[in-house]
């Protein structure tokens, strides 16, 4: 066959659950990186092109469009690549969280204005919005129809003014400022300190350089706090990204994102992932929060994607927290970030006084979950109006319904776990891994007893029952995700909370997260110990953070707060340096115990887990991928082990972990055993590249 001059045969990435790369036939010249449009089977996707070269052969398709406006820069490529290569996820499913929404792409990218012939469309369009904004409004259907019936003229993006002031900073956050370096700079900034507004300085420079900025958060209920922080100093377009955004809502943000309309985008995880029009900055707040790593599809670690981006597009990273990851702690003594610290809270706060409490001695005469001492700190705030906060890391009123006459314990039918008991919205039965519920019994479905049904483990609920008992007339309010279940619900709690509606909250991990409440000062730990018993490697490290947090919400304004924790571990080395808020002491003892274990951060680890329904069949196949796995000395392997949980959800789970020295490129090794290995499709195989998650 032969060819004409101008032809090329090029390979195109397109975003399907697979390698994703295909061939095409082009008769006009594209460049690496055009975003084009071409059929597959009965579909017409858009993909990019990632190789100007193809394999030849019979009736090849063709490109039918290339997009005008967006393009991939070979750095966006470069990363892209990377975040295939490390985490294993095929770079087919990859493109497929750059354009989420492909449909978009079809869209005008530039930014429409209405003429005086579209006074017809503008009766009707409150607003002379921008083409996004209209599609979102009235349907797209109906907006190129106006189009077509009206003369529109496009202006370019960039002419639209916004304006940005900038917060005044204090000596000490204008030298954190001047140190943020070019490429990742860890913020370490106790709690309050202001790392917020040191971070709304940084990202001014970025807008006024007409480039994108993302405020990566680690819960979607942090967006709207972000997005209200940032209105205080800017006036554009502020995008929002996350997974519980309307259909409607994931085009119009998605479009400006793709745009370049929103120059500020905060958004969950995912919203690292998304192509951008013109990125110039990313920053990760709370970078230490476990939820930054996907527990399911594609895993991959939003934190870690951020600096692989920032590292790769040459764009600043900002990773801000008051208690550092491991891994980060690890990156910065190895020189890898650059460290700005901010040791001061802002203005005359000081960190909270903690007062330890002994559950051993403390409890001995009292079934109570509140201990005298707590009990008497919540009172007496309530007597000053000071707002107090407890915190409890279990949903629900108890964690497990059992009958003491012929030993019933509630279980759910999907997973290997009990049931926990809850009363609020209505009283239930509910698992907490597969969201299994049933109503309530009362009586023993075993042995019809009634009298001898118990409780066991206190939750938020049960805590509210006891603190309305010694406070009647408080304002109480319960914060937990069963009860504030969407993020509209829990900003309306937040914001009830700040114009003081309650005088006491109750809260589960959901009010560790970087809340501002200016009149709390009180917070108690109902149970100090929650997770020292758990069988994870970074338990000890979660339980730091989460509590750091959790105390850092106190006396956060001009009134000194306090905390009390409440353990029955009082001398454990981790209550000691929580205590003194030593993070480095803690840092360091507890990268000196994964030292002495070879543990992350000093070893890479992988866990390929099959799940299925027939056990056996999920046990067979582990065992037969591991004995695929040649013997190699840099290359540890251990298992195949049942989960902890299991079955889950109805799957049984077996799992294997791969254990290597991080400058070996265990990717590799797997990637040339999974490329030979096949296995049934009723069989799922997870890859799981620096787990987290270890149940
Ligand atoms: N330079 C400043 N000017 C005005 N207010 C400030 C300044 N710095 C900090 N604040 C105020 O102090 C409070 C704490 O600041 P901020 O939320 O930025 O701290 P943070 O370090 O991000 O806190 P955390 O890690 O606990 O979430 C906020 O109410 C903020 O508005
Ligand atoms: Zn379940």
């Amino acid at each position: 066959m032969t060819f004409q001059k101008n032809i090329q045969i090029i390979s195109v990435l397109l975003p399907i659950h697979s390698k994703g790369l295909f061939s095409y036939i082009s008769y006009v010249p594209v460049e690496l990186g055009n975003c084009v449009k071409v059929s597959f089977g009965s579909k017409h996707l858009w993909g990019i092109v990632w190789s100007l070269q193809g394999i030849k052969v019979p009736n090849l398709k063709e490109i039918t469009h290339i997009h005008p406006h967006w393009k991939a820069s070979s750095n966006f490529m470069a990363f892209l690549h990377q975040c295939s290569d490390y985490t294993l996820i095929p770079l087919g499913s990859i493109l497929r969280m750059v354009f989420p929404v492909p449909e978009i792409l079809d869209w005008p990218f530039s930014w429409l204005k209405c003429e005086h012939s579209f006074s017809y469309a503008l009766q009707e369009c409150p607003w002379p919005g921008t083409f996004a904004q209209w599609v979102f409004s009235y349907g797209l259907q109906r907006v190129k129809k106006w189009i077509e019936n009206a003369h529109l003229t496009s202006t370019e993006m960039n002419q639209y003014s916004s304006r940005y002031s900038c917060p005044i900073l204090t000596p000490h956050q204008q030298s954190a400022l001047k140190n943020i370096g070019n490429q990742t700079t860890f913020i370490e900034g106790i709690t309050g300190s202001g790392k917020t507004e040191v971070c709304l300085s940084f990202i001014k420079s970025i807008v006024d350089a007409k480039k994108q900025v993302l405020i990566l958060v680690p819960e979607i209920s942090l967006c709207q706090q972000w997005v209200q922080r940032i209105e205080r100093y800017y006036t554009g377009t502020i995008g929002i990204w996350h997974s519980e955004l309307s259909e409607k809502s994931r085009k119009f943000h998605g479009w400006n994102i793709l745009t370049g309309h929103s120059s500020i985008i905060v958004g969950a995880r995912s919203a690292v992932l998304l192509g951008y029009k013109n990125l110039g900055a990313i920053v990760v707040d709370e970078e230490h929060d476990g939820s930054y790593k996907q527990a399911e599809g594609p895993l991959y670690h939003g934190r870690d994607m951020a600096v692989f981006r920032g590292h790769h597009e040459k764009i600043p990273c900002l990773l801000m927290s008051a208690t550092p990851s491991l891994e980060s702690y690890w990156n910065i003594e190895q020189n890898r970030y650059s460290h700005v610290v901010l040791s001061e809270r802002y203005g005359d706060a000081q960190l909270p006084y903690i007062h330890m409490l002994d559950l051993k001695q403390e409890h001995s005469s009292s079934t109570s979950m509140i201990t005298l001492p707590l009990r008497e700190a919540l009172k007496e705030n309530f007597t000053k109006k000071e707002q107090s906060l407890l915190f409890i890391n279990r949903r629900g009123y108890a964690s497990l319904w059992v009958c003491y006459q012929c030993g019933f314990r509630a279980a759910c039918p999907n997973c290997s776990v009990w049931l926990s008991v809850h009363h609020l919205p209505k009283s239930l039965l509910m698992c907490h891994y597969c969201g299994f519920k049933k109503s309530l019994p009362q009586a023993c479905p075993e042995c019809c007893g009634l009298e001898n049904l118990k409780l066991w483990g206190a939750g938020i609920e049960k805590i509210g029952q006891e603190v309305h008992s010694f406070l009647p007339s408080a304002r109480i309010c319960m914060l937990s995700s069963d009860i504030c279940g969407t993020p509209i619900q829990l900003n309306e709690t937040l914001s009830k909370i700040q114009n003081q509606q309650y005088d006491i909250l109750i809260g589960t991990q959901l009010v560790a997260k970087g809340h501002h409440f200016p009149n709390l000062t009180l917070v108690g730990i109902i149970d100090g110990d929650f997770a020292l018993s758990h069988l994870d490697l970074r338990s000890g490290e979660r339980l730091y953070q989460v509590l750091c947090q959790v105390i850092g919400r106190a006396g956060r304004e001009k009134i000194p707060g306090k905390a009390y924790i409440q353990t029955s571990q009082i001398q454990h080395p981790l209550f000691c340096h929580l205590k003194h808020h030593h993070i480095q002491g803690f840092l360091q003892e507890e990268l000196s115990t994964r030292k002495k274990y070879n543990f992350p951060p000093y070893v890479r680890l992988v866990s390929l887990t099959f799940s299925g329904t027939e056990e056996n069949l999920v046990h067979q196949y582990a065992l037969i991928l591991k004995q695929r796995f040649p013997m190699e000395p840099f290359v540890e392997i251990l298992g195949p082990a049942p989960s902890l949980i299991n079955p889950l959800r109805r799957r049984w789970r077996w799992r294997i972990f791969l254990k290597s020295p991080k400058n070996y490129k265990i990717q590799n090794y797997i990637r040339k055993v999974l490329n030979n290995f096949t296995f049934p499709s009723r069989l799922r195989l997870h890859i799981d590249v620096d787990p987290y998650d270890f149940l």
